[in-house]
């Protein structure tokens, strides 16, 4: 009996350290060990490395931007067994690695893990199936189809919107509305219906399997110290906890929905196409609303060769992978620009002043794409409250990666390029470059949409694909999904803003940045309610004027692009004797400090055009700013 016991020890022990040493050898040996950089502070900095102490835990990427002004611009940052990670906000190395993709790829772990959620869609693969996914996807994410799918966002827009007006007619006036959830349940809706022709009815707050199941997935994941030994010591994983069995329960839910997904749209382009044509068509010669259905035409078509065709598996993958990268990342970035127009009511009435001027509740997406100020309000959201605030990537070869600007190592030599191994990891810093003050000017950490009309010069290193930011990445894998992302969001802001007015319900200060895959707040004190933001919404009248109809005050033709004159907005005061919206209110003695109000007089008349701003904070929140 000892001597299993001790073959059992003697054997782990064996496990652990084979896995161990090749990490040690690694930390001993990356010549990223010559980069400046924060030093290991104790035992468990030692294992876990900044990385994952600090790093992870930092609020808002600060730490990020912190280290680089006190380290210089290329640096590292100790990881597990003190294994040196490559941090640079160097643009040229930033574009060496994004444009190298075969060389840095996403890492192998990253990706299983991943791959447990989402299966083999794009978000996973890497080389060759990678190159021949985004060949089969791209049509589906390109503007004319885009165009199609407006209606949709529209549709849930205003659905989210009359949900609002009548949980503000039971409350009888200004209401806390908690937008992040809100504005990830019509995201999911969103993706659902444009994604795949699926309707998660989350905003009517319907029970569905397929949200179950995918909040399940997600909230059974995420680093422990188990998963951690499961890492060292293999054997391990075949123990199931009970978390364990939950998510593979909720994994084969989602296989059976996404098939069933699957199917329902095969049989239906096969009826159109056998309608239209016969058989089989070109790519060109089908049509259809959702990207699945796009992307199974585009699959099926004649003039694609059979060896770049995507397998059932890689297909199925893509109805997780919509829902994952779809939904929190714009539902998110929704509701940080509602924060900042919450602080900013000047930005927040001149741009409701350009939505109330358009004669519709339902523009296209060229219409809407034309309206300036809000083109602005959603660049300047992205730049500053990037949902993803870094990528990573993991260096397939030893290379020199060139930079724009030398920099000096620990022992006082100058590099014009950075040495890394084999198995380096490298942070790509969305946040920080989004915000970096040598890019964007002095005034780079203030909400400012006004910066668009002439953006700086320097930002135009920033090697995005799209608007001079990091925000969707760049390279290869940059997010395919940004058109979509932004028209949506473009959709919902167009549709709250006419109908709300939007402040803050608790102090700026206590509200907390915290990342998982995407920037997530929380109220300080109330860290254990999770993720939540609430803001205090107020509906919006519109006043068209001494003897104008004001029944169509929101459709009034002469608020046309052309012959703008702001309208006259008032916001609904609470019938109760609850206090009016302060920042359209004629009164130069009501004063608000985060969310904190005071009742102005009776007699007070509400003009946009004199709302008081002044005293009003001009960047958004952080627990830093
Ligand atoms: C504001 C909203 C969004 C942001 C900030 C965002 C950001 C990003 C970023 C940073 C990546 C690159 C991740 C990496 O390689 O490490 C990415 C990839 C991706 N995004 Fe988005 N995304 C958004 C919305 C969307 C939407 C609406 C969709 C789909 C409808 C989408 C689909 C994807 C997909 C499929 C990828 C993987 C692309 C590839 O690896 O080739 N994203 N996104």
């Amino acid at each position: 009996m000892w001597k299993i016991l001790l073959s059992i020890v003697f054997a782990s022990i064996v496990t652990i350290l084979w896995k161990i040493f090749p990490l040690i050898r690694r930390a001993l040996t990356s010549p990223l060990r010559c980069l400046p950089g924060p030093p290991v502070e104790d035992w468990k900095s030692f294992i876990l490395g900044n990385f994952f102490t600090k790093l992870y835990k930092s609020e808002d990427s600060s730490i990020e931007s912190q280290w680089l002004e006190q380290y210089g611009h290329v640096m590292s940052i100790p990881a597990l067994f003190t294994i040196p990670v490559l941090l640079t906000s160097d643009t040229r190395a930033v574009n060496h690695v994004l444009t190298h993709s075969l060389d840095y790829q996403k890492s192998k772990e990253g990706r299983k893990a991943l791959s447990f959620l989402v299966g083999a869609g794009v978000l996973v693969a890497e080389g060759e199936s990678h190159r021949r996914q985004r060949r089969v996807l791209n049509p589906a994410f390109g503007p004319t189809q885009l165009r199609e799918l407006t209606s949709i966002f529209f549709d849930k827009a205003l659905e989210l919107r009359d949900v609002w007006m009548s949980e503000m007619k039971q409350t009888g006036g200004a209401t806390r509305i908690e937008v992040l959830s809100w504005l990830n349940r019509v995201a999911l809706d969103i993706i659902g219906l444009a994604g795949f022709n699926y309707r998660f009815e989350s905003v009517s707050g319907k029970p569905n399997e397929l949200e179950h199941a995918f909040s399940t997935m997600f909230n059974t994941q995420g680093p422990n110290l188990f998963a951690l030994l499961q890492f060292l010591f293999p054997p391990l994983k075949l123990i199931r906890t009970a978390q364990r069995k939950k998510a593979e329960e909720a994994q084969a839910t989602m296989r059976r929905i996404g098939k069933q997904i699957i199917a329902d749209r095969k049989a239906e382009i096969l009826a159109e196409m056998s309608a239209v044509a016969g058989q089989r068509a070109a790519r060109k010669d089908v049509k259809g609303r959702d990207l699945l259905s796009l992307l199974i035409k585009s699959n099926m078509a004649v003039d694609i060769p059979d060896s770049q065709r995507l397998s059932d598996e890689e297909v199925l993958g893509q109805v997780p992978t919509f829902i994952v990268a779809g939904h929190e990342t714009t539902g998110g970035a929704t509701m940080w620009c509602l924060v900042a127009l919450s602080r900013a009511h000047r930005i927040q009435t001149k741009l409701r002043e350009e939505l109330l001027a358009v004669d519709t509740d339902t523009p296209t997406m060229d219409e809407l794409n034309a309206l300036p100020y809000l083109d602005m309000v959603v660049r300047e959201t992205l730049r500053f409250h990037a949902p993803v605030p870094r990528g990573q990537r993991v260096s397939e070869k030893d290379d020199f990666i060139p930079l724009a600007k030398p920099f000096t190592d620990r022992h006082g030599k100058v590099h014009d390029s950075i040495h890394v191994s084999k198995g380096s990891t490298i942070i790509l810093p969305i946040a920080v470059l989004n915000r970096s003050k040598e890019l964007w000017g002095e005034d780079a950490l203030e909400f400012k949409p006004e910066r668009w009309l002439s953006p700086p010069e320097a930002a135009k290193s920033i090697p995005g694909v799209w608007s001079d930011m990091l925000t969707f990445l760049g390279g290869s894998h940059s997010c395919i999904g940004y058109r979509f992302a932004i028209v949506e969001m473009k959709a919902l802001l167009f549709t709250l803003l006419r109908a709300f007015d939007f402040d803050m319900a608790v102090p700026a200060s206590s509200i907390i940045k915290r990342t998982s895959l995407t920037q997530r707040p929380m109220i300080l004190g109330e860290e254990k309610k999770g993720n939540q933001m609430p803001l205090m919404t107020f509906q919006v009248e519109v006043d068209a004027g001494p003897g104008q109809d004001n029944s169509r005050a929101r459709h009034l033709p002469q608020f046309s692009a052309t012959s703008f004159r702001a309208p006259t907005i008032r916001s609904v005061a609470d019938n109760k004797g609850e206090p009016l919206r302060h920042g359209v209110v004629d009164d130069s003695t009501a004063r608000i400090e985060d969310g904190n109000r005071t009742t102005p007089p009776a007699n007070a008349t509400a003009h946009a055009e004199r709302v008081e701003v002044s005293r009003l904070p001009s960047t958004v929140p952080t627990r830093h700013s």
